[in-house]
C-alpha cells in the first residue's frame, strides 16, 4: 500500500468520526449562519509577480516532525506581514498534525486568503472547510476517482471556494483540466513514494494553458528555487517546511516575496 493510500484510509476513518459527531445538514446549517463569503483567491494568485503561499505544518510523512508550532496565529501573522498572498493550513491529523481548529483560530488571526490543505475525499470536507474559515480548497488528483474530481470541483465552486487542483503527472494534468481547474499545483513531491523531484514542475508547466493559474509545490528552500520555479513560468510557490524551520517565518517569506517581485518576473501573464 502506497503512503497516499495509507494517509487516505486514516482520513476516511477520521472523516467517518466527524460525520457521526455533526451531520451534513447541521453542518449546512452553520456555514449558512457563521460566515463570510470566501475570499477571491485566484485574483490574489494573479497579482503581478510571483505570489507566495505559506504553509502551517506541523509534521510530515516524509519528515516527521518539523517545529511545534504551539501558536498558528502567530505564524499566520508572521506570514501575512512576510507579505504572503494566501496561507495553507494542513488540517490532516495523523500525519500532518493538523486541525480544523488551526484553521479556524488562524482565520480568527489574520485576513489573508487560507487554503484548507487535507485529502478532500468528500463534499462533507467542503463544508467543514467553509464553516472554519477556508478561502480555497486542495484536491489532489491522485487520491480521487475522475467523477468524484469532477464533482468536487463543481461543488467547490459553487460553495464560492477556489479549488487548488494538485497534479504530480501529464496524465493527471489532463484529468485535472478534464474536470475544469483554473488553478493547478505542481506537487514535486510524489504522494506515493514522497520523492521530491524539483523538475516536476519544468515538465508538466508546460502542459497548462496560459490561462490557467500554475503553482509549483514543494521543495523551495529559498529564493534561487523560487526563481527557479519562475523561469519555468510559476504563478506562485507553495512553501512550508523551510518557513517553519528556519526560525524567523516572517523574514522568510519577505525574502521570497521580494525575489518574486523582482521587475523582470512582473506582468508575464
Ligand atoms: O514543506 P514543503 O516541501 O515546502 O512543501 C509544502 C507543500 O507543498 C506540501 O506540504 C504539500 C503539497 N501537497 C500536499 C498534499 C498534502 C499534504 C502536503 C502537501
Amino acid at each position: 500500500m502506497s503512503v497516499l493510500d495509507e494517509i487516505l484510509d486514516g482520513v476516511r476513518a477520521d472523516l467517518a468520526d466527524r460525520q457521526a459527531a455533526t451531520p451534513l445538514e447541521r453542518l449546512k446549517e452553520k456555514a449558512e449562519s457563521a460566515v463570510p463569503r470566501p475570499k477571491d483567491v485566484a485574483a490574489a494568485l494573479r497579482r503581478p509577480g510571483v505570489q507566495v503561499i505559506a504553509e502551517v505544518k506541523r509534521s510530515s510523512p516524509s519528515k516527521g516532525a518539523l517545529a511545534s508550532i504551539d501558536d498558528p496565529d502567530a505564524l499566520a501573522r508572521d506570514y501575512t506581514a512576510g507579505g504572503a498572498c494566501l496561507i495553507s493550513v494542513l488540517t490532516e491529523r495523523r500525519w500532518f498534525n493538523g486541525s480544523l481548529a488551526d484553521l479556524e483560530s488562524v482565520r480568527a488571526a489574520v485576513d489573508t486568503p487560507l487554503l484548507r490543505k487535507d485529502f478532500v475525499v468528500s463534499a462533507y470536507q467542503l463544508w467543514e472547510a467553509l464553516v472554519h474559515g477556508a478561502d480555497a480548497v486542495l484536491l489532489i488528483v491522485a487520491a480521487l476517482e475522475q467523477d468524484a474530481l469532477v464533482s468536487l470541483v463543481e461543488r467547490a465552486v459553487s460553495l464560492g471556494l477556489t479549488p487548488l487542483v494538485e497534479v504530480h503527472t501529464a496524465d493527471e494534468v489532463q484529468r485535472a483540466l478534464d474536470a475544469g481547474a483554473t488553478v493547478i499545483g505542481v506537487n514535486a513531491r510524489d504522494l506515493k513514494t514522497l520523492q521530491v523531484d524539483r523538475e516536476t514542475f519544468a515538465k508538466l508547466a508546460p502542459l497548462v494553458p496560459g490561462d490557467r493559474i500554475k503553482i509549483a509545490e514543494s521543495g523551495v528552500r529559498g529564493p534561487h528555487d523560487l526563481l527557479a520555479y519562475a523561469g519555468y513560468g510559476a504563478d506562485a510557490v507553495l512553501v512550508g517546511e523551510s518557513l517553519v524551520r528556519g526560525g524567523k517565518p516572517r523574514e522568510a517569506v519577505a525574502d521570497l516575496v521580494t525575489a518574486g517581485a523582482h521587475p523582470a518576473l512582473r506582468d508575464r501573464h
